[in-house]
């Protein structure tokens, strides 16, 4: 186990933001996150990165747990001039060939002399997945690393998100508001409003009331359109718990 939450909650002033939360990561699990805007999710990585002291329940890390952290985006000022490579030093400097093997791992091994703001939106998250990888995590925080791109750059992201916990064996902890394009690469969902509505395989969440209940049916169909894309079977599943 890699992290625990038992019983987490988070309160803001007076306002209650997340509720009774308990999950855990093991080593080499892909999870992801799902909610509506508002839901708790970027609460719940702050609690988990140290950032915000729960209020109750106990946060339980591995010792000396090493966390990666892909943020939503990163404003970088159009007027100052700088290549990737400089971008992967900062604020402290890497070797040349860690800062390569970090690029390869992300995707884009030949990135490195480009710069930062001729970069499309797809290459520069690499690059701060390269930036993640830096430290050699045992567990990498995406917080909606997608945003921005259109379906079939998340899905390419999604992909390349598969065979860095392939390659370097790190659990992801992710974000999402696509669970019809992440589910083909996730182990697990974790569905978000305040508490955990419901957790479990992909396929057994999207098929759950709970997550109808919170996404509505734009998403219902479009999940059942992916699923039904590929070729396997329902009668393996396990149930869906709920919290
Ligand atoms: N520092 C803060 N002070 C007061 N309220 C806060 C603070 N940070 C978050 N909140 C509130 O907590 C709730 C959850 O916010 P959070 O950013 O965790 O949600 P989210 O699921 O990540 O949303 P989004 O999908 O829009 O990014 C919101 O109602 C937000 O207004």
């Amino acid at each position: 186990m890699l992290i625990e939450c038992d019983n987490l909650s988070v309160h803001i002033g007076k306002k209650s933001i997340l509720k009774d939360i308990s999950f855990s990561i093991s080593p080499k699990e892909i999870v992801t996150i799902l909610g509506p805007n508002g839901s708790g999710k970027t609460t719940l990585f702050k609690t988990l990165i140290g950032a915000i002291t729960p209020t109750s329940g106990i946060l339980t890390k591995k010792y000396r747990l090493r966390i990666g952290y892909v943020p939503q985006r990163l404003h970088i000022d159009e007027t100052l001039p700088m290549t990737v490579r400089r971008f992967m030093n900062l604020p402290s400097g890497h070797s040349k060939k860690t800062v390569a093997d970090a690029l390869a791992h992300a995707g884009v091994p030949e990135l490195d002399k480009q710069q930062i703001i001729d970069l499309s939106g797809g290459q520069f998250q690499r690059v701060l997945l390269a930036r993640a990888l830096l430290g050699n995590p045992d567990l990498l925080l995406l917080d909606e690393a997608t945003q921005g791109l259109d379906h079939r750059g998340s899905a390419d992201f999604y992909r390349q998100i598969a065979s860095v916990r392939k390659n370097l064996g790190c659990a992801i902890l992710m974000i999402s508001h696509e669970l019809h394009v992440v589910m083909r690469q996730t182990d697990r969902v974790i569905c978000l409003n305040g508490h955990i509505c419901c957790q479990g395989e992909p396929e057994v969440v999207s098929d759950s009331p709970e997550y109808h209940a919170l996404f509505g049916l734009d998403q219902e169909s479009e999940a059942a359109l992916y699923l039904h894309q590929g070729h396997h079977s329902h009668s393996h599943l396990k149930q869906v718990s709920n919290a």
